[in-house]
């Protein structure tokens, strides 16, 4: 499977913020990127508005129309600010993500094994699939959580990486026999998730913390991975290369794998 390359802008909205200049542009980030090949664009428009505000929303659907064919996925917690989006943006996907609302950063899955948080998924699931958004959920790599994710009506996980991502740059640091065997434990980890997701019917996204050392080695490790969401360090890049090339650098990556 080709995997798709989307680009989380985020952080080009977090610099912007820091002045009222309306510069760096996030539209204008996300149609340097479209036009470099990129497959689609990804937001997650946090409730304080630290990065992506609602105006990026609409401005970004708008720009996406213009591009059939590449995606755009709009990520978030469904039971905090993310359905109006969905609804007013209708992109081709949502992922929901169970941030709360003064979260860090994201740093962890659904537990679908709660039929709490069964009961409370459900509806906004169909909800989504009622106005043709396909809904992937942003899952640890758990094998025996992907039935439930399927069962829900989801049609991807996407699976969080950044244990992986802390187990490759420990491994790239050190280069020990312990940091070897840990690295491939965390691969087998996701390798595992993703082949169990997909005998159930999901697709298999993946994302946080990826980056242009340890993409390759991870889509050689977990098969079948249908698109990779990469934000933070595709900018850290994009600071020195630019948008364009930061884009090829990431599409190369994939292709090698
Ligand atoms: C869900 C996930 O892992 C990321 O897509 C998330 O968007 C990162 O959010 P920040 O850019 O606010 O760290
Ligand atoms: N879903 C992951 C994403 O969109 C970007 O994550 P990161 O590359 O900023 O860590």
């Amino acid at each position: 499977m080709n995997t798709r390359l989307s680009v989380n802008v985020n952080k080009v909205a977090l610099v912007r913020n820091t002045r009222h200049l309306g510069i760096p542009s996030v539209t204008r980030a996300a149609l340097l990127c479209l036009q470099a090949g990129a497959h689609g664009i990804t937001i997650h428009p946090r409730p304080d508005g630290r990065h992506i505000r609602a105006h990026d929303v609409g401005e970004l659907a708008a720009l996406l129309h213009q591009w059939p064919g590449r995606e755009f996925n709009i990520e978030g917690n469904p039971l905090q600010n993310l359905m109006p989006h969905i609804e007013a943006a209708r992109p081709q996907q949502a992922t929901f993500v169970p941030d709360a609302e003064d979260q860090f950063t994201s740093d962890h899955g659904f537990d679908l094994t709660d039929a709490a948080t069964r009961e409370r998924l459900a509806p906004l699931i169909a909800q989504c699939r009622a106005w043709g958004v396909r809904v992937s959920l942003f899952m640890d790599p758990l094998p025996q959580q992907m039935p439930l994710a399927r069962a829900l009506g989801a049609s991807r996980v996407e699976l969080y990486t950044e244990p992986y991502a802390l187990a490759f740059a420990r491994h790239a640091g050190q280069g020990t026999a312990e940091t070897a065997h840990a690295l491939q434990a965390e691969a087998a980890r996701y390798a595992a998730a993703a082949q169990a997701a997909q005998a159930e019917g999901l697709q298999v996204n993946a994302g946080h913390d990826l980056n242009q050392h340890n993409l390759t080695p991870f889509l050689q490790a977990v098969p079948g991975v249908a698109e990779v969401s990469i934000g933070h360090a595709f900018m850290a890049d994009a600071l020195e290369a630019g948008y364009a090339a930061t884009v090829r650098g990431y599409l190369a990556c994939i292709a090698a794998a």
